[in-house]
């Protein structure tokens, strides 16, 4: 059972919590938890028992072995300088921030700091998460392997090379901000042509759903997509006009812009 300390009880510090909670990969009484907003601690306190501390040197000085940085990319150097003075190489930092690296990390730490720069994504919350992970400093593969075996509790964890990590958090970190939109098109279209929106948004879930659940066997994508497309069919029209808009591309500049902005969160 992991005794975790979470500076940052937001989007994401919320989401973690619980999938840890929910996992039984801790308990919500081994995790302390930190943040300025009173409101974000006795939200995360009365729905998983977690213990809330009122300064980040309570949250620091606290026994646990790991602690997880959860707050925006901006405050991660202030933060950073005021968790050096307290920690020093006896605790796993693990940061989630988009953009920050280890390098930024262990130049306000300390170069030995242990430190793990993981990016996961929000269906962490529900078992579901993809998160990829790279260690610096003084973290050896031990820390990695516990760091790994954290965040495989609430879905699927790899560790790729630090060169990576932006690419990952424009993939894996912002996909869901992608998705949903799109899932919100689908439905809106099907609104659009007559049905109701319940249906239509619970037939767009389990398409989704199913599809990624087919995408998991490994076949290739093209194979897939030929499986569902007939001859002078329907899914061939709709095809047609997405080619014709050139969404393919749109998704890829999708990417390459999120990638090229978490390259410029570490110089804000
Ligand atoms: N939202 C997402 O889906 C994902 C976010 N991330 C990363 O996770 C980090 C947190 O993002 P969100 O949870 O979305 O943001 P958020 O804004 O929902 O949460 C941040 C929390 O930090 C708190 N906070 C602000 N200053 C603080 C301080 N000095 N000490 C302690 N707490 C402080 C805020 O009150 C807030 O509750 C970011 O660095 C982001 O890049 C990574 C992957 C996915
Ligand atoms: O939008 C962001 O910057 C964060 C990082 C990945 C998902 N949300």
């Amino acid at each position: 059972m992991q005794h975790i300390g979470v500076i940052g009880a937001g989007n994401m510090g919320f989401a973690l919590i619980r999938g840890f909670v929910s996992s039984g990969k801790s308990l919500g009484e081994h995790i302390r938890v930190f943040d300025v907003d009173q409101t974000r601690l006795s939200v995360l306190k009365n729905e998983f028992g977690v213990v809330p501390v009122t300064t980040l040197t309570d949250v620091a000085t606290t026994d646990t072995e790991i602690l997880i940085v959860a707050i925006k990319p901006q405050i991660m150097p202030a933060v950073l300088d005021e968790l050096a003075s307290h920690i020093g190489e006896t605790k796993l930092v693990i940061s989630i921030a988009a953009g920050i690296s280890t390098r930024t990390m262990l130049s306000r730490l300390s170069q030995r700091a242990r430190v793990i720069r993981v990016m996961p994504n929000a269906p962490a919350m529900v078992g579901f998460g993809a998160a990829a992970l790279c260690k610096a400093g003084g973290a050896d593969q031990k820390d990695m392997d516990v760091a790994l075996d954290l965040f495989s509790a609430v879905g699927v964890a790899v560790a790729v090379d630090e060169k990576y990590m932006n690419v990952v958090t424009a993939l894996s970190g912002s996909g869901p901000g992608y998705l949903f939109p799109i899932m919100e098109a689908f439905t809106d279209g099907a609104v659009r042509m007559g049905l109701d929106r319940v249906t239509a948004r619970a037939l767009t879930v389990q398409t989704f759903l199913g599809s990624a659940k087919m995408a998991e066997t490994g076949a290739s994508f093209s194979e897939l997509k030929d499986r569902i497309t007939s001859p002078g069919g329907t899914t061939i029209a709709g095809l047609q006009e997405m080619e014709r808009a050139g969404l393919r591309g749109i998704l890829m500049d999708v990417i390459e812009a999120a990638t090229n902005r978490a390259q410029e969160l570490d110089k804000d």
